[in-house]
C-alpha cells in the first residue's frame, strides 16, 4: 500500500444512513469504473465489514436501479470503531485497537485507497487510519446537516422536505380540531431540521437545542394566537431542544457506540406542559425515522453525485486525508482534520432566525 498508483479502490458507508447513500456509491463505482478504469471493493456495514473481512466487487451492474433508493446497499453501523473495538476479556468487555486488522484486510484486498461516506464519527476513524499510513478520502453525509466543512449534506434537503410535508398534514388537522400539534424531529446537537421545516411548513414555534426554550414563553404565543382567533398552533421540536438552564430528553443508551445517548421525548414532554398550561388539548408526533427513509430529493441526488465523482477525482489526484465538501457554487475538499473539528449549529443571530422571528415564529427564549 502507499501512494502509488492507484488500481483498486474500496468503498464503505458508515454512521447513520440517509438518503443519496446510494448515489454517491453509483457515482463512485461509474467514475471509477468508466474514467479511470479501476476495480471497486464495498465493504458492508462500516467498518464492521472491513474488520470481519465482508467485502464483495462492485461494477456498474451492481448499482443499476440505486439512485432513487434511500438506504446504502453496503450496510452501515453506528458501532465497530477500530480504534475503540469491544471485546470480552475474562468475560468483561475491553475496548481495544485492533485497526492493523483493517490494514491487513485492505492489503488482503489489494485497495490502494479508500473511500468513506460518512458523519463526524466515520470521518473521525478515517481520520485515524489516514494517520496510520491509509490513503483515505471522505464524503460528508448526515440528515443533521451539522457538519461544518461543507455548505449543506446530501440527506438533509430530503429530511427536511419528508418534515415539511409532515406540517403540512399536522396543520389540515390541527385546524379542523382547534388542537396544538406538536412534530418532533430529528437534530441532536444541531436544530436545522426543525427550523427550516418550521419555517416551510409555517409552524408557529420552532424549538431547536441552539435557543434554550420557557414553556411559559411557548404557551404565551399559543394563548396570544387563540385569542386573536386561531383556535389551532403548530410546534416543531428538534429532539435536541431543551429548556433554560435544563438539559436535553434522552430515549436510550446504545451500548458500544462511541455516543451512546439517543434522545426523543421531548415532543411529549413539551406536549404535556402545553396541554396544562394553556388547557388546549394537544397531540404529539414523533416523525423519528421516517425522515431518515426513502427516495433522495433531485437536490440530494445531485449533491450525492458530485461528491461521489469529486472523490474518486481526489483518489486520483493523490489528495489523501482530505473530504469532499460543497463551497457553492464549488466542489471543493478539506482536510479531514478540519471536517471534523467543528459541529455546524444554527448561529442564533442568523438571518434564518431573524427572518422566523420577524414572521412571527417564536423560539420560546
Ligand atoms: N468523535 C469520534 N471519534 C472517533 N470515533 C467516533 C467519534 N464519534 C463516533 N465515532 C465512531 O464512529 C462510528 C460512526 O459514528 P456515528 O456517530 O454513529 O456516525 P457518523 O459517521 O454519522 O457520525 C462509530 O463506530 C462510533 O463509535
Ligand atoms: O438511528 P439511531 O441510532 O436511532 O440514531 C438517531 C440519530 O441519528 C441521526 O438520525 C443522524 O445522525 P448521524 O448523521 O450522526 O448518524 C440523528 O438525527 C439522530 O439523533
Ligand atoms: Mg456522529
Amino acid at each position: 500500500m502507499g501512494i502509488g498508483k492507484v488500481r483498486r479502490l474500496g468503498v464503505l458507508t458508515g454512521g447513520g444512513d440517509c438518503p443519496g447513500l446510494n448515489a454517491v456509491i453509483r457515482a463512485v463505482v461509474k467514475t471509477a469504473v468508466r474514467d479511470y478504469s479501476l476495480g471497486v471493493v464495498g465493504f458492508e456495514n462500516g467498518f464492521g465489514g472491513l474488520l470481519q473481512n465482508r467485502a464483495r466487487d462492485l461494477s456498474e451492474k451492481d448499482v443499476v436501479g440505486i439512485l432513487p433508493r434511500g438506504g446504502t446497499i453496503l450496510g452501515t453501523t453506528n458501532r465497530d470503531n477500530p480504534f475503540h473495538y469491544p471485546t470480552i476479556v475474562n468475560g468483561e468487555k475491553v475496548f481495544r485497537d485492533v485497526s492493523d486488522r483493517v490494514m491487513e484486510n485492505i492489503s488482503i484486498h489489494g485497495i490502494d485507497a479508500l473511500i468513506i461516506i460518512g458523519g463526524d464519527g466515520s470521518l473521525s476513524i478515517g481520520k485515524e487510519l489516514f494517520e496510520k499510513g491509509l490513503p483515505v478520502v471522505g464524503v460528508p453525509k448526515t440528515i443533521d446537516n451539522d457538519l461544518s466543512a461543507t455548505d449543506q449534506t446530501f440527506g438533509f434537503d430530503t429530511a427536511l422536505n419528508t418534515a415539511t410535508e409532515a406540517i403540512d398534514k399536522l396543520h389540515t388537522t390541527a385546524e379542523s380540531h382547534h388542537r396544538v400539534m406538536v412534530l418532533e424531529v430529528m437534530g441532536r446537537y444541531a436544530g436545522w431540521i426543525a427550523l427550516e421545516a418550521g419555517l416551510a411548513g409555517g409552524a408557529d414555534v420552532i424549538l431547536i437545542p441552539e435557543i434554550p426554550y420557557s414553556i411559559e414563553k411557548v404557551n404565551a404565543k399559543i394563548m396570544e394566537r387563540f385569542e386573536s382567533g386561531k383556535k389551532f398552533s403548530i410546534v416543531v421540536a428538534a429532539e435536541g431542544a431543551k429548556p433554560v438552564g435544563g438539559d436535553m430528553v434522552v430515549q436510550r443508551m446504545v451500548p458500544d457506540s462511541f455516543e451512546p445517548v439517543r434522545l426523543g421525548g421531548v415532543g411529549n414532554l413539551v406536549g404535556r406542559q402545553i396541554e396544562e398550561g394553556t388547557g388546549m388539548e394537544t397531540r404529539v408526533t414523533v416523525l423519528g425515522h421516517l425522515q431518515r427513509g426513502g427516495t433522495p430529493t433531485a437536490f440530494d441526488r445531485v449533491l450525492a453525485t458530485r461528491f461521489g465523482v469529486a472523490s474518486v477525482n481526489l483518489v486520483m489526484e493523490g489528495k489523501f486525508g482530505e473530504m469532499v465538501c460543497l463551497q457553492t457554487p464549488y466542489i471543493k475538499s478539506v482536510p479531514l482534520a478540519e471536517a471534523v473539528g467543528e459541529m455546524r449549529v444554527v448561529p442564533t443571530d442568523s438571518d434564518l432566525v431573524r427572518a422566523a422571528r420577524q414572521i412571527g415564529i417564536s423560539f420560546g427564549g
